[in-house]
């Protein structure tokens, strides 16, 4: 069967080898769940006793995409092309909270995680924004920011629903309009009064909320979010993709969902491979789309990741790069970590 399915790959990816990667930093508080999830989004499975995260550890998710000949902005001739995701798993833990930003760098996107059955976790997530908008770098960046000034995607997948849905049943005060308020709740579909300090941080209203509720955990929406990224990367003369995150309207509007966003990419991305797998990067001259891109800027000598190292410190360097945030710009260019 293995075989079979290496041949499998083989041939959907035309034996070439892998032609981009997209950086996502998934962040939130310590134990609300981010290597839980990524290893779900990497291996398809449940880790059981996952450890404490020391520094960062990166993973990489193998998506192949295929392109649409319909499209103005597909890579032509090629039927299916690799890229890869990093996931760039940030612990949690404040003993890390002065080091963490070196961490932030050449960031196309951002999963925000929290604890549904823990309510600061989701309130501190505005921090976790802040911090990255101020202190990092980016990829591709929007031309205005989301959350706390953040100038990328971002997807927010509120955890460990099963606490929730155990606790909120234990706190019930069996009124059935409590109930129905509390797992409202719960489902972030409602923030009480108290806990709207998120609204105000965040313009345009209810940014990491308005998200927490449309973008809970589901397989599908999350390897859309990656097509996505990578389409704003590697597709960049598709003059609708920059817009479609950029402004709050379209990530804050009332009823609008992810899947809204990216359902559209769809005839252009298909295919996608679950599998993950540790490739060189960059081993292809540039797509079309890329030409007016600035060079990758987050490869060497950061490559090949690990799928399931973990290490603290990841050795790069900046000087050179010309995707950087105007605010982290005088920041970060002395940095040679
Ligand atoms: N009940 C329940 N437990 C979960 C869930 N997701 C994760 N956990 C548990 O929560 C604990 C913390 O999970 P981690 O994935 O290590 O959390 P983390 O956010 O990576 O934590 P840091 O490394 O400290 O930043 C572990 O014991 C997990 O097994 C969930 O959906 N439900």
């Amino acid at each position: 069967m293995f075989w079979r399915d290496r041949e499998r790959d083989k041939k959907d990816t035309n034996g070439g080898p892998p032609c981009g990667q997209v950086r996502v930093l998934v962040v939130g508080d310590s134990g609300v769940g981010k290597t839980s999830l990524v290893h779900l989004i990497v291996n398809g499975s449940s880790i059981t006793r996952p450890s404490q995260t020391i520094g960062c550890t990166v993973s990489v998710k193998h998506i192949t995409c295929g392109n649409s000949s319909s499209s103005s902005s597909s890579i032509r001739g090629d039927s299916e092309r690799d890229f890869f995701v990093e996931l760039w798993d940030i612990s949690g833990h404040d003993r890390y909270k002065d080091c963490r930003s070196l961490f932030y760098s050449q960031i196309n996107g951002v999963i925000f995680v929290h604890d549904l059955s823990q309510r600061r976790t989701k309130t501190s997530l505005q921090k976790w924004a802040s911090e990255i908008a101020a202190t990092g770098t980016f990829s591709a960046p929007l031309g205005s920011g989301g959350p706390g000034g953040l100038p990328v995607p971002f997807l927010v997948i509120g955890n460990k629903a099963d606490v929730a849905a155990k606790e909120g049943t234990r706190g019930s005060s069996g009124n059935l309009v409590d109930v129905a308020r509390q797992w409202v709740e719960k489902q972030g579909l409602l923030p009480s009064s108290e806990e709207l300090p998120l609204t105000e941080s965040f313009p345009g209203g209810g940014g990491l909320i308005a998200a927490a509720k449309e973008a809970r955990y589901d397989k599908e929406g999350v390897i859309k979010f990656f097509r996505l990224l990578i389409r704003r990367r590697y597709f960049s003369d598709d003059s609708s993709t920059p817009s479609m995150w950029s402004s709050s309207s379209s990530i804050q509007g009332p009823g609008h969902r992810l899947d809204d966003d990216i359902n559209e990419e769809d005839h252009l991305y298909k295919n996608t491979s679950l599998a993950s797998n540790a490739y060189k990067y960059n081993t292809l001259p540039p797509l079309p789309a890329q030409r007016n891109l600035t060079p990758p800027p987050t490869l060497y000598p950061q490559q090949p990741v690990s799928v399931t190292e973990t290490y603290s410190f990841p050795r790069f360097s900046l000087a050179g790069s010309q995707e950087i945030s105007s605010t982290a710009r005088s920041k970060r260019l002395d940095i040679n970590v």
